[in-house]
C-alpha cells in the first residue's frame, strides 16, 4: 500500500480563497478585518512565519497592522505592545510570536491578549470554553493547528466519528488542545494523548485509525508501530542540515516508511504548516464577522 497525500498546499489554497470572498463581504458592509503581529528579536524563522502571515493577509484583502519590538523590550515593553494591539480598532485578532525570547514571563504577556482578539485561539479563557462547551457550539476562536489538521481530514472526506485517535505530544498548541476538539459531540472521536512518560509508545500507535504526531522527535514515528491502512499526520518541526544543498530543512516526526502501510499521510513540510496559517486567516476573518452579529 503507498498511502495518499493529505495536500495541505493545496487545502490552504482553496481555503483562502473561501476567506477571499467572506473578506469581500464584509468590505459590501464596511467591515475589514485585520491581524495585528507582535514580534520580539530578530530569530529569522520567527520573522520569516511573521512575514508569512501578513503575506496571506494581503492574498485574501485583510489588513495588517505590526508591533516589532528588539530582542531586548522589557516584560513592560511587551506588555504594552499587547495593550495597544487591544485597544488598536483597526487590529480585530492579533497573535504574539512564539517563542519570546529568555526572561520574559510567556504566560504573563498572552493572559493580556484580550480574548475577543486572540487570533491563535490558545487564550486560557478561549481554551476553557472549550472545555465548557461539548455539546454547544464554539463562537470564540479555536486553536489554529488544531482546528487545521481536522480540517484537512474532513476536506479529504475522512470520517472521524468514532475513530481511535492516539496524539504523540502533549504541548499546548498542538497535544493538549486537539483532544479538546476531537471529542467534541459532532467529532466523536476516542482520544489517547501519549506523551514522554507514556511506557509502551507503539502498543498504542498499532491500534489507532488516526495518529497525530506532534513530539518533535524526528522519525519517531515508523512503520512498524502504524496499523495498516491508518492515517498519519506529521505535525513535528525538527530542523536539519541537507548533506546536499548545505541549507537548512523541515524534518518531521514521520519517518518516509511509514507511507508504505497508512491509507493518508500529511507530507511535512506541505501538509499541518500551510493549513495552520490558512486557519489563522479564518479565526480574524470569524472574528470579524462576530463584530458584525
Ligand atoms: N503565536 C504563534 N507562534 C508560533 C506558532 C503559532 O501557531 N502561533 N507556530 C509556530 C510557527 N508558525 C507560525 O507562527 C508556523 C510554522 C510553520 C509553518 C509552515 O507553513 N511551515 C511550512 C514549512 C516551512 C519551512 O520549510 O521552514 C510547512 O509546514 O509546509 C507555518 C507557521 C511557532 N510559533
Amino acid at each position: 500500500m503507498t498511502a495518499q497525500l493529505l495536500d495541505g498546499t493545496a487545502t490552504a489554497a482553496r481555503i483562502k480563497a473561501e476567506l477571499t470572498e467572506r473578506v469581500a463581504a464584509l468590505a459590501a458592509r464596511s467591515v475589514r478585518p485585520g491581524l495585528g503581529t507582535l514580534l520580539v528579536g530578530d530569530d529569522p524563522g520567527s520573522r520569516w512565519y511573521v512575514a508569512g502571515k501578513h503575506k496571506d493577509c494581503a492574498e485574501v484583502g485583510i489588513a495588517s497592522i505590526r508591533e516589532d519590538l528588539p530582542a531586548t523590550a522589557t516584560q513592560d515593553e511587551i506588555e504594552a505592545a499587547v495593550r495597544r494591539l487591544n485597544e488598536d480598532p483597526e487590529c480585530t485578532g492579533f497573535i504574539v510570536q512564539l517563542p519570546l525570547p529568555k526572561g520574559i514571563d510567556t504566560n504573563r504577556v498572552l493572559e493580556l491578549v484580550d480574548p475577543e482578539k486572540d487570533a491563535d485561539g490558545l487564550h486560557p479563557t478561549n481554551l476553557g470554553r472549550l472545555v465548557l462547551r461539548v455539546n454547544e457550539p464554539v463562537t470564540s476562536p479555536l486553536p489554529c493547528t488544531p482546528r487545521g489538521i481536522i480540517d484537512l481530514l474532513l476536506r479529504h472526506d475522512i470520517d472521524l466519528r468514532g475513530a481511535d485517535v492516539v496524539i504523540v505530544g502533549r504541548g499546548v498548541t498542538v497535544g493538549r488542545s486537539i483532544g479538546l476538539l476531537l471529542t467534541r459531540r459532532e467529532i466523536n472521536a476516542t482520544v489517547t494523548l501519549t506523551h514522554t512518560g507514556t511506557e509502551d509508545l507503539a502498543e498504542h500507535t498499532r491500534n489507532a485509525d488516526v495518529v497525530i504526531a506532534a513530539a518533535g522527535v524526528p522519525g519517531i514515528i515508523t512503520a512498524d508501530i502504524i496499523k495498516p491502512g491508518a492515517v498519519v499526520i506529521d505535525v513535528g518541526v525538527s530542523r536539519s542540515t541537507d548533506p546536499e544543498t548545505g541549507k537548512s530543512r523541515v524534518v518531521g516526526d514521520v519517518d518516509p516508511g511509514v507511507r508504505e502501510v497508512a491509507s493518508w499521510v500529511s507530507p511535512n513540510p506541505g501538509g499541518v504548516g500551510p493549513m495552520t496559517r490558512a486557519m489563522l486567516l479564518t479565526n480574524v476573518v470569524e472574528t470579524a464577522e462576530r463584530l458584525l452579529g
